[in-house]
């Protein structure tokens, strides 16, 4: 069931408009501190766009210029070819919006929010499927504030959605929630994004943007670090990839080589054993990460050199290269 199916008959200027988001050299200062620094990012009808980035890197706030809530102190924000701030009025009935911290009134029970709220389209989504489907009968007569954090969650994803939104964006949207309720929440999404909805969405789970995203956007420091799918990501750092957007090399690791030994080693002198042609980060003790092309020789001089010092290997892992160490290549390791 989809149950997906976004309005065209608004009587407005609005034309099919592609990108469906855009922006442009965004800057964004708080306290004359600058937080969003020339940020770029375009967002497609039918596609998720997921903005990955540290604490702090600035994502919410460029979601929230996007959204009308924030002015920019400079660059452009088109949504729909519209300004959120000017345009206000054109693009509420068209936008759905679920921020960080619900933004829902706290005294309301959670079946009167969403019945007040669709009450304020024109041709809201029936809202008994989207109520069976987040699972909202659970807790319908709550009152917000005695909601659980993933309750409140469900509530305002389908607040974001009940009026048919040609544009959906939502700021870490299964943040706190069961694996049940994400699962649901990523099959709303897809089925919103088959209907043809340009859906930005903000993450810090990994497994959400792999198996989410169409397109993926790094943020870091209030700037695109790097954009791309997820196997343009995979693939980046690697010689003639174009995809990293500041043009730097990134850490070329097409591979990973994970050790767990036995006793620990010095990870020096396993990188010297291999030539130099490793960096060997110790990630705990006797659990180390070699950094490099791995090859069969990689694997047989490792093993080889743990062999003639009498240490027991424990585990090896050859695993391809996930989207937390491309993530983790591009922000680095330190905490924000
Ligand atoms: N209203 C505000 N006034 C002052 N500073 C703010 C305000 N909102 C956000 N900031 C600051 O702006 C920076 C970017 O915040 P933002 O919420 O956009 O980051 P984020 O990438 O969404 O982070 P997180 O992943 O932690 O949600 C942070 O340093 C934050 O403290």
């Amino acid at each position: 069931m989809t149950g997906v199916d976004t309005p065209d008959d608004l009587d407005s200027p609005i034309v099919p408009h592609s990108p469906a988001v855009e922006v442009a050299g965004l800057v964004k200062r708080y306290d004359g501190r600058t937080v969003v620094d020339g940020l770029d990012l375009t967002a497609e009808a039918g596609a998720v766009t997921a903005v990955l980035g540290p604490n702090g890197a600035g994502k919410t706030t460029t979601v929230e210029c996007c959204e009308g809530l924030r002015r920019p102190d400079g660059g452009t924000v088109r949504v729909l070819g519209l300004d959120p701030v000017a345009d206000a009025g054109v693009l509420r009935p068209r936008v759905g919006v679920m921020l960080q911290d619900g933004g829902l009134p706290s005294g309301a029970r959670a079946h009167e929010v969403l019945a007040h709220v669709a009450r304020m389209y024109a041709s809201p989504a029936p809202l008994a499927p989207l109520v069976e489907r987040l699972g909202l009968d659970a807790f319908a007569r709550t009152t917000v504030r005695r909601l659980s954090g993933g309750q409140r969650q469900r509530l305002a994803l389908a607040v974001a959605v009940v009026g048919r939104p040609r544009v959906l964006f939502l700021d870490e949207p299964s943040a706190g929630m069961d694996p049940h309720a994400r699962r649901a929440v990523w099959e709303l999404v897809r089925e919103h994004r088959d209907a043809g909805v340009a859906v930005v969405l903000t993450t810090h789970l990994m497994e959400e943007a792999e198996g989410l995203a169409d397109r993926v956007v790094v943020v870091d420091h209030g700037r695109v670090v790097a954009q791309g799918t997820v196997p343009e990501l995979l693939a980046a750092g690697q010689p003639g990839s174009p995809h990293v957007a500041d043009g730097s090399p990134g850490a070329a690791v097409p591979g990973r080589l994970r050790l767990r030994t036995a006793t620990p080693v010095v990870a020096a002198d396993l990188a010297a054993a291999l030539g130099g042609s490793h960096v060997v980060e110790e990630r705990t003790t006797g659990s180390y990460e070699l950094v490099g092309p791995v090859t069969p020789e990689t694997v047989a001089r490792a093993t080889a050199w743990l062999a003639r010092h009498g240490v027991q290997l424990t585990q090896l892992d050859l695993g391809r290269r996930t989207l937390e160490d491309v993530f983790l290549e591009l922000t680095g390791r330190s905490l924000r």
